[in-house]
């Protein structure tokens, strides 16, 4: 590369798109057309970058040493210690201060220069290469058009296993997941925009699809579509007035000073944002005013009758919200904002929802939403098809089958509600935005898709095999219950010495990822066990149709998707100890299967 200024194979600074940051890159090449440099990180991520992004390394070791004194709060984060970890350092920055960096941008020059002194803290310890970043300069690559192209590194997730055990990996990955910058933004999932538009679409057809099924007599796919009722019987006032005293119901008890304040996991911007998860006390005092309501006279049967229409109110209800939530995000900070729902696509942006945690004041939407009315609802639906199936069958009690249902999945959402606090560690608490599919599947998709084993057991009796059911749930529960408050534990404390015999592996954002333990088993235990608790309760209803398996085969389908969602994002976040990760632990969700 003649006349240019920086050299094919030469280590410089690279500036991180839209944000202040500089990692070191290797430079792999020049294009006089667009004038753009490809360069590759240390986590094997290339872009394209223009020579006023591109900086010496010398200048910038002197200065960001005499910088380095300075703590952000990510900064202080990522220099919490794994159990398992030695006295190595994480030499990067972590992903919280990238994104801190990319405001920086639009913010004012006063504020900016005062967040600079935090920005500039990138640490250039000496980095040892990896061997995929070294021989990456040997061949010359395709050289895009775009001003910024990030190309991503082939999904490397069933790779074969190194016989490596983890305390070498740590020494080796300590020293090569050094510098890994965060993306800025996701790749589209959900088949994109086009799939948006498939899935605003399909996904309300669907709840209407097996709410009209599950009532006829031969619930059947050859039924297809079903007899669809008259307009009008969609609509019901008093129904759509029944939901908006269950949601404001909810939202006292959530507001409610009673119950623990726990604190999310740290933001972007190092925040913590303080939530109410007093999940438990709502669910107690939901049952009592159900028992209260059953004992004064009221008909609960009700929502087994009215199941159409309070659905269609629900509905309505969740595009309401979805449609507040999207103007609500164009008034947000650039900070407040999800890697995933941004794509400047209206549809799309809608669907997957822009803002991490739109709030009114304290109020949060999304958590309230995921863990409060649709979940609560749940049982209480449950409970009503209960009472519907006494009445409709004249029996004195609900059948086994019935009960069965009801306390399987009554203990799921009571557990989901008693460990409340793990939810802050999960996918959508973390990472997803807050729109359309979301809102739509905690106040609509779980209460009335996730009910059709009872609203089927209602008109379809059925000889139930417990023993197995009850083994199944107790061994799916035991791994769901273990694994999920095995990681919560370990994100909310990495030093926690009940942790202490875990082997972990040390990423470039200054977390561990856990790789033995239940984590070791799969990379999801926790999808397992809940996979088998599906099961469970998918029993009970016998093999007469195929319609109460319904949940058993979208649990799958959704799982799978979610792993691999997971698994991209993962490897975005944290590169070269993510692959080691999946090298380590091979199989996804069941062992030796998948
Ligand atoms: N009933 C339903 O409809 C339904 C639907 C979906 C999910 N669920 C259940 O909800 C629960 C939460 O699921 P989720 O999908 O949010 O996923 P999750 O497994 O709870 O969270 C995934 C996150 O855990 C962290 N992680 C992954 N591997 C790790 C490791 N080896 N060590 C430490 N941290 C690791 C990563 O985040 P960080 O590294 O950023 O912390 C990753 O993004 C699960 O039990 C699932 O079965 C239920
Ligand atoms: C197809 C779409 C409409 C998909 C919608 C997905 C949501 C319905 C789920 C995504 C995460 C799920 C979840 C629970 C319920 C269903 C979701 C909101 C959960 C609250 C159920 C109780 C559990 O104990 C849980 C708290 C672990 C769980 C968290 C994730």
């Amino acid at each position: 590369m003649p006349s240019v200024k920086y050299q094919r194979g030469e280590m410089v600074m690279g500036r991180w798109p839209g944000s202040s940051l500089y990692y070191e890159v290797k430079v792999l090449g020049y294009d006089t057309k667009s004038q753009l440099y490809t360069v590759i990180y240390k986590d094997g991520t290339e872009l394209e970058l223009k020579e006023q992004d591109i900086r010496n390394i010398a200048g910038f070791q002197t200065r960001s040493r005499s910088r380095s004194r300075s703590r952000s709060p990510g900064r202080r984060r990522s220099r919490s210690r794994s159990p398992a970890r030695t006295t190595r350092r994480s030499s990067s920055r972590t992903a919280a201060a990238v994104a801190a960096a990319a405001i920086m941008e639009s913010a004012p020059s006063s504020r900016r220069d005062a967040k600079l002194k935090d920005t500039l803290e990138v640490r250039l310890s000496p980095l040892v290469s990896a061997r995929a970043f070294e021989s990456k300069v040997e061949a010359e690559p395709e050289l895009n058009q775009g001003r910024y192209n990030l190309r991503r590194r082939k999904e490397d997730g069933d790779a074969k296993p190194v016989e490596t055990k983890p305390e070498q990996l740590e020494e080796k990955d300590a020293k090569v997941a050094a510098a890994a910058p965060a993306n800025l933004s996701t790749p589209l999932d959900f088949g994109g925009k086009i799939g948006a538009y498939f899935w605003l679409l399909f996904l309300p057809a669907w709840v209407l699809f097996v709410v009209l099924q599950g009532d006829l007599e031969d619930p059947s796919l050859v039924n297809f579509p079903p007899p669809l009722p008259p307009l009008e019987e969609f609509w019901d006032a008093q129904a759509l007035g029944f939901v908006i005293l269950w949601v404001l119901l909810q939202a006292l008890l959530y507001i409610l000073p009673f119950g623990k304040l726990s604190e999310g996991m740290p933001l972007s911007s190092g925040e913590r944002l303080k939530y109410r998860t007093n999940g438990f006390f709502a669910i107690t005092v939901s049952a009592l005013a159900a028992a209260a309501a059953v004992y004064l006279g009221v008909d609960l049967t009700y929502i087994h009758s009215h199941f159409l229409q309070l659905a269609t109110a629900t509905f309505l209800i969740s595009v309401l919200l979805s449609a507040y939530l999207y103007v609500h995000s164009c008034y947000a900070e650039p900070a407040q904002l999800a890697l995933g729902g941004n794509s400047g696509n209206v549809v799309y942006d809608f669907f997957k929802g822009r803002e991490l945690n739109p709030r009114i004041k304290n109020f949060d939407l999304k958590f309230f939403c995921e863990m409060r009315p649709g979940l609560i609802g749940w049982c209480l639906i449950n409970f009503a098809m209960a009472l519907a199936e006494m009445k409709e069958q004249r029996l004195d009690a609900p059948s086994y089958s019935m009960i069965l249902v009801n306390l399987f999945q009554l203990l799921y959402v009571v557990d989901g509600l008693w460990n409340e606090e793990a939810i802050l560690t999960t996918m959508d608490l973390m990472h997803d935005g807050f729109g359309f599919m979301l809102a739509f599947g905690d106040l609509v998709w779980v209460p009335f898709t996730y009910t059709l084993q009872a609203y089927y057991l209602v008109s379809h009796p059925n000889p139930l095999i417990p023993s197995l059911s009850l083994c199944l749930l107790v061994v799916g529960f035991y791994i769901f219950r273990k694994s999920n408050s095995e990681k919560n534990a370990f994100r909310r404390n990495p030093s926690d010495p009940k942790l202490s015999h875990l082997k972990t592996i040390p990423t470039a954002t200054g977390k561990s990822l856990l790789v033995s333990g239940w984590w070791g088993v799969v990379r999801h235990p926790n999808y397992l066990g809940d996979l088998i608790m599906a099961l469970a309760w998918s029993l009970p209803c016998g093999f007469s149709h195929l319609l109460p398996w319904y949940y058993m085969i979208y649990f799958i389908i959704l799982l799978v998707h979610r792993d691999s969602r997971d698994m991209s994002e993962c490897r975005r976040k944290y590169g070269s100890a993510w692959d080691e990760y999946c090298r380590t632990v091979r199989y996804r969700i069941i062992p030796r299967v998948y």
